[in-house]
């Protein structure tokens, strides 16, 4: 068992708690702005269950659910592995580590947020028949897109899913390392999971934080021709043309449901694969404490550290 099975396992349960609160960001993020759908992240949900019924709320899960699996796994281990490879066990190499994590995966991020946007966009809005229903399902989705557009249209907002991604998952590792350090998670501790949890939470908002902005940017580019008509040359043309039609507050859209999703999913995710790679490999963690002398015995927080083991 590694940090792939253990990744997975928290992917399938997360997936599940968290998937109808993406919908909200997407449509807040892209709506448009001199006739807006949605007052704000509640009204959108009543919005979608009114007119589209509670399905209205899943719409897409089929892209998170095959892809945050894989995801998770690469995830998981490109930053194990870049972790052993960097050696010392610092902030800035957890950062570093992250951010490899987070640049290899968004060969499968960016394909699989373009079709959950778009079949989260398909058949909204006030004129429903300008975005009728296209796509039957996620990956009918990218096999349209692919033999419309190639490669090339099926990756779709790659530089913005890069430009959030790279920082947005060292900013990730790095506050989970921080905050378990700081927090002293140790296993005779009681309160260690609730411990693990908060810091898994917390880590997921800052790394929402940190990189905003461009997911709204991305959305929008992502979005763009559902239903037709493009808006967008590029990704410059789309943020001042955001700017000038809304104002800076536009890098806001979407954020309260984006923040309410990110701490249950990351609390559960992170929890859950330091848990199982504590349990699964203690003997593995024991080699590791053996090998170095007891004076050296690394922390709990390294020890469970997913990059550590
Ligand atoms: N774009 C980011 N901030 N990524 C880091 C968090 C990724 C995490 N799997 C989530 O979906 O919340």
């Amino acid at each position: 068992m590694t940090q792939k099975n253990s990744s997975t396992i928290s992917t399938l349960t997360t997936t599940n708690i968290q998937h109808p609160l993406p919908s909200a960001p997407v449509r807040l993020q892209v709506q448009s702005v001199d006739k807006p759908l949605y007052r704000g992240t509640f009204h959108c949900f009543q919005s979608i269950i009114r007119q589209e019924s509670m399905f209205g709320l899943y719409k897409g899960i089929g892209s998170p659910m095959m892809g945050l699996t894989f995801i998770n796994a690469i995830v998981f281990g490109v930053q194990g592995n870049t972790m052993r490879m960097l050696g010392e066990d610092t902030p800035m190499n957890q950062f570093l580590a992250g951010a490899a994590a987070g640049t290899i995966q968004c060969v499968i991020c960016c394909p699989m947020e373009l079709a959950k946007t778009r079949m989260q966009m398909q058949g909204t809005g006030e004129k429903k028949s300008s975005s009728r229903k296209v796509y039957k399902n996620s990956l009918d989705c990218l096999a349209r897109i692919y033999q419309r557009e190639g490669l090339r249209g099926v990756n779709r907002g790659m530089v913005t899913t890069l430009i959030r991604e790279t920082p947005g998952f060292g900013v990730y590792f790095l506050a989970y390392d921080l905050l378990t350090r700081s927090l002293g998670c140790e296993p005779e501790d009681p309160y260690m999971i609730p411990k693990l949890l908060f810091a898994g939470g917390m880590s997921g908002i800052a790394s929402w934080l940190s990189t905003y902005p461009v997911d709204v940017i991305k959305s929008r580019l992502q979005a763009d021709g559902v239903g037709g008509k493009y808006q967008y040359s590029s990704i410059m043309d789309c943020t001042r043309k955001s700017i000038q039609r809304e104002g800076w507050r536009v890098f806001t859209r979407g954020l309260t449901s984006t923040l309410l999703r990110a701490f249950p999913v990351n609390a559960a995710t992170f929890a859950t694969v330091t848990l199982f790679l504590l349990h699964v490999r203690p003997d593995e963690g024991s080699k590791d404490c053996e090998a170095a002398p007891a004076s050296h015995q690394a922390p709990l927080q390294q020890q469970a550290q997913p990059s550590s083991l």
